[in-house]
């Protein structure tokens, strides 16, 4: 036999080491079983608090074995694009990328722009690359800033290439530090760079200019006619195409196109999942590309090789069902010092994005994602084609008159769509002959009857359509892979203050919520799909963020309520007991504290998120939990509040990281929950002398420890203009202060 010498893979999966961690985690969990143990032979001899204290225990220890569940096993996957076969540009598998936007207040076009353009700009044959801009915002200045914005693109993807640009968002590239981009290159690099500072310059006032003056009167004129008169809920579809790379040219430009699909008021147009579904018609009709990428307005490519990263893991792995999707971390430029509002949350995705990976695979976070397209046609793995029927209606070889059932009734689309779940690849063809069938494809009618957003495509009824668009697709046996090259892949911006943090993390535990609790909750599909029972477990704790508001809530209140009482809810300090509590909090402490530095990020920043944690969970997950029973009584639908993007980052500004506050309501939990503190500790201070006073030396210390935790609530009781608490929620906390005082006195 021939002594062939295979090529390495061209990726590698690494199993991380974390033998500490494990003894922490079991440390953690034998303390809490013993804990509960202990509470429960002691029960008959406490009242309430002690009652309410080992429920939420008990929840605790739940939620503590699923997180040892998911962090059990970490891996990783290293990718090595150099040994990728090399193949002929021709062979290269084609990418469609998907870019939405849907507010150009909210989410400045400047910011949309700097993402098209890395994209545009990435390192792979441009002719296999499309980039579609999904525009909710029915926006005409989103639609001229991406005229000029191709443009300068023709000016920019040639220098990039030139140059070898790492950075390929400019407003990136041009803020990073010149000196050093401009040592060590030809002499014709610094004029060229000139140039180029020079046109983005210029671009960037040219969309300013039109943001605050209007768009100025130019040869646009004739195609800016659609946007006049236009209503953001209720207008026809505009898809434009803006570059079309009709040589095939390898070193050219891909194709740009927009597309604002049509809304009727009263159509329902599941917000970023309709426009994913839109963007996935009509680039189905125009590239039909086997892999599709899409990011959020926000998020630039900041690897220019991801896209050869991502294919390492798409074809490289010996079976398609390895690698359903590809999915990069989401990490953020802007994060203030220290993360103050605990949004960044680099050790969360650390962690979780191991441990995912060493399961069934990381979640489907919404940005930075490679999926399949037959994967987001519904279909199954090829391992299980024996099964598929069950677990969905999509095969390769479906009949016209199946197809246009779940498909909807564009012939055209069908067609691609056939080949699409066959896998062939089509000859390239002239994009522009397919504008009229784009505009069918994307009528808020198109999908009434069809199975888009139930079985095919992005899911429908969560407001986080990406998790559940992943689920269904690990539901159908499909693996995913975590992909996280240096440097980062994608970057993009997080909510600037705290409110817009509350905001977001309030929306996404009302789509988790929703998700447990749909026909498509994890827990049906380990039993009658193809999840893996582990992999339910580790989305179950991800799906209960907006419950863990209840007990945690309980808990907080606990020490107050067994100050206002005279009652225990803690083991008195000479009992053994004591030290099983004393030595869950340290340990528990210890261990998150460790992943911060082990990450590289400071004690600061770990304090801050354990603050934050608390603080979000009795607030806005609370408020998530609330909205969703609201949902169910069918009194208001959930929505998705989009989060505002700064452009420019107040990193400078000292007072960035502090808390503000405005007369939403999702801050009077917070301010209560300090209120009843200070109330329950003055209660203490002031029966200090009594025989009592001893025995409740555990819920002082926890009472203490809580106002701790909320501390920019007690700083925002005093502090003033956007930095103070508003009166009127002052009152609406203190009412509910003084309710729950005279509620306890009642009960006991
Ligand atoms: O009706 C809508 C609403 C939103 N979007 C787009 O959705 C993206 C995400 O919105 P953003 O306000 O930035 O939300 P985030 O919380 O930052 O987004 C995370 O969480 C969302 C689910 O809640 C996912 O959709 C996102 O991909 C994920 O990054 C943005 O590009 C928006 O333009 C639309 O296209 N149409
Ligand atoms: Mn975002």
């Amino acid at each position: 036999m021939a002594n062939t010498v295979s090529p390495p893979p061209p990726y590698e999966r690494i199993p991380c080491n974390n033998h500490i961690f494990r003894v922490l985690d079991i440390a953690v969990l034998f303390l809490l079983t013993s804990l509960l143990v202990y509470r429960l032979l002691t029960l008959k001899d406490h009242g309430f608090a002690w009652l309410l204290a080992l429920l939420c225990e008990s929840w605790f220890t739940f939620v503590w074995l699923l997180t040892v569940n998911l962090k059990w096993n970490p891996l990783v996957h290293k990718t090595y694009p150099e040994r990728l076969p090399q193949r002929e540009e021709e062979l290269v598998p084609a990418v469609d990328m998907f870019v939405t936007t849907a507010d150009p207040v909210l989410e400045p076009p400047i910011i949309t722009m700097n993402t098209v353009l890395s994209l545009l700009a990435v390192d792979y044959p441009a002719h296999k690359l499309a980039c579609y801009v999904s525009d909710d915002g029915c926006s005409p200045l989103t639609f001229y800033s991406l005229v000029e914005t191709s443009k300068f693109a023709k000016l920019w993807v040639p220098f990039c290439n030139k140059y070898n640009v790492q950075v390929r968002a400019p407003f990136m590239y041009f803020s990073s530090d010149e000196s050093m981009l401009l040592s060590d290159k030809s002499p014709e690099f610094h004029p060229e760079f000139q140039a180029m500072k020079d046109e983005y310059e210029g671009l960037s006032r040219k969309i300013q200019e039109a943001a605050k003056k209007g768009i100025p009167s130019c040869d646009l004129i004739s195609d800016l006619d659609v946007f006049s008169n236009i209503e953001r809920r209720n207008h026809p579809t505009i898809i434009k195409i803006i570059w079309e790379n009709k040589e095939c040219d390898s070193h050219g430009m891909p194709h740009l196109i927009y597309v604002s699909r049509e809304k009727r008021l009263k159509h329902p147009h599941h917000y970023k999942a309709g426009a994913m579904n839109i963007l996935t018609r009509v680039s189905g009709l125009m590239t039909n590309a086997p892999f599709m990428l899409n990011v959020d307005c926000d998020m630039f490519a900041n690897n220019p090789k991801i896209v050869g990263h991502a294919m390492c893991l798409l074809l490289g792995s010996r079976k398609e069902v390895e690698a359903g999707f590809v999915q990069s971390p989401q990490i953020f430029y802007d994060g203030l010092k220290d993360d103050p509002f605990g949004n960044q949350l680099v050790v969360m995705q650390k962690y979780m994005g191991r441990g995912f990976d060493g399961i069934q695979g990381p979640l489907y976070g919404g940005t930075g994602c490679f999926h399949r397209r037959k994967v987001i046609y519904g279909l199954c793995p090829d391992e299980l084609a024996g099964q598929a029927k069950t677990l969905t209606s999509v095969t390769a070889n479906l009949g016209d008159k199946e197809m246009l059932k779940i498909f909807g009734n564009s012939t055209e689309f069908i067609k691609s769509a056939a080949q699409a779940l066959q896998g062939n690849t089509n000859a390239p063809k002239t994009i522009s002959n397919l504008v009229a069938a784009a505009y069918q494809v994307a009528g808020c009618g198109y999908e009434y009857g069809t199975s888009w957003g139930t079985e095919v495509g992005w899911q429908y009824g969560s407001t986080t359509e990406d998790v559940l668009t992943g689920l269904t697709i690990h539901s159908r046996g499909w693996k995913s892979v975590y992909c996280n090259p240096e440097p980062p892949p994608f970057l993009g911006c997080a909510p600037s203050a705290g409110l817009a943090t509350l905001t977001q993390q309030k929306r996404w535990a009302t789509g988790l919520l929703e998700i447990l609790i749909s026909r498509k909750s994890p827990i049906v599909a380990t039993f009658t799909a193809k999840l893996q029972f582990r992999q339910c477990l580790a989305y179950v704790m991800i799906l209960v963020w907006a419950l863990r508001s209840i007990p945690e809530l309980c808990y907080v209140l606990l020490p107050a309520f067994c100050i206002i009482t005279n009652s225990n809810f803690l083991p008195k300090v000479d009992e053994p007991a004591t030290y099983g509590y004393v030595g869950v909090f340290l340990i528990y402490n210890i261990y998150t504290i460790l992943e911060y530095l082990e990450t590289g990020l400071s004690l600061r920043a770990w304090w801050n998120r354990q603050r934050m944690s608390i603080i979000t969970s009795t607030s806005a997950w609370l408020f998530a939990t609330l909205s969703v029973i609201l949902k169910i009584l069918g009194i208001s639908e959930t929505v998705f509040e989009i989060t505002q993007k700064d452009e420019s980052s107040s990193i400078d500004d000292s007072d960035a990281g502090r808390f503000t506050f405005d007369g939403s309501p999702i801050f009077v939990p917070g301010t209560t929950i300090v209120l009843l503190q200070i109330l329950a500790l003055v209660m203490a201070l002031l029966s200090a002398g009594d025989r009592h006073c001893e025995s409740r030396f555990g819920e002082v210390l926890c009472s203490f420890l809580v106002v701790m935790y909320f501390w920019p609530f007690l700083k925002g009781l005093f502090g003033r203009g956007k930095y103070g608490i508003p009166l009127s929620t002052i009152c609406k906390s203190a009412v509910l202060s003084f309710s729950f005082v005279e509620l306890c006195k009642r009960a006991y």
